[in-house]
């Protein structure tokens, strides 16, 4: 199937997933806006659910939102990117509980409404892998079916990850969400056969293949960027 590069294709909003915790979401979100953003397309980052805070110009920032918020190209509220944004790196229910808080679906699709008012494209960072509990009763996969986006799914490669990867897919499937590709992340330096693991997924999820991004030096979004292509015609 022939391919262009990423920023060639005309943007639409998707809700990125993963694998796991730091396999590459946010490198692969702010690659795909970077992308985009390069063509002249007015495009916005979104971290709905942040774990991890830090405190900078008066304000309580998360690491993801800031490397969004540098990726896209359009300036909202902070808090229209993030709106739940918990103090502690841990799992967001348990460091929502902590804080005395509780996370509402309809505040999350509220602050999605008005970033794609404002912008071409949305591209929304799920938390962790597709399954992660926001409260008792949800889940990031239900955010994803709420938002009903388009998902892309960067699966980390490491030894383990094809389970991951197709147990991923599944659930994605499973929930009538259109699976519009993968990205292949590379984490593990010292990996036997990264190749052949990552043909092994191309055999097995049945979406299309956006790219192998190798471990990089200095991981930027522009330089991520020139891994990713996207076939002309995706299915649908
Ligand atoms: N291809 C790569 N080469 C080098 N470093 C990478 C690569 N991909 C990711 N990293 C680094 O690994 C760390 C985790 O990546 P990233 O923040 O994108 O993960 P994530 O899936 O978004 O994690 P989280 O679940 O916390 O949102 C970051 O420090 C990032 O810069
Ligand atoms: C704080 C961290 N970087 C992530 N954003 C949160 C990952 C939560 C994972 C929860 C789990 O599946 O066990
Ligand atoms: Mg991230």
């Amino acid at each position: 199937m022939q391919s262009k590069p990423f920023g060639e294709h005309y943007p639409f909003s998707c809700f990125v997933t993963g694998t796991d915790t730091e396999i590459g979401k946010t490198l692969t979100s702010a690659a795909i806006l970077n992308a985009w953003a390069a063509q002249g397309y007015r495009v916005v980052g979104m971290k709905p659910v942040a774990a991890g805070a830090h405190w900078r110009d008066e304000a309580w920032r998360n690491e993801d939102t800031d490397s969004l918020v540098q990726a896209g190209n359009v300036e909202v509220p902070y808090e229209w990117q993030t709106p739940y944004l918990w103090r502690e790196p841990m799992a967001p229910h348990l460091a929502a509980r902590q804080a005395g808080g509780e996370m509402r679906l309809e505040v999350i699709l509220d602050a999605y409404e008005r970033l794609s008012e404002q912008a071409q494209a949305v591209v929304v960072e799920g938390v962790g892998g597709f399954r992660v509990p926001l409260t008792e009763q949800l889940d990031t996969a239900d955010l994803a079916v709420a938002l009903g986006l388009p998902v892309i799914l960067v699966v980390g490669i490491k030894l383990g990850c094809i389970s991951h990867a197709l147990l991923t897919v599944e659930a994605i499937r499973s929930r009538g969400l259109f699976l519009a590709g993968w990205v292949a992340n590379q984490v593990e330096i010292d990996m036997l056969a990264p190749q052949a693991n990552v043909q092994s997924l191309c055999e097995r999820i049945p979406a299309p293949f956006l790219g192998h991004v190798p471990r990089l030096e200095q991981p930027r979004a522009e330089q991520a960027a020139t891994f990713l292509s996207w076939p002309q015609t995706p299915d649908r």
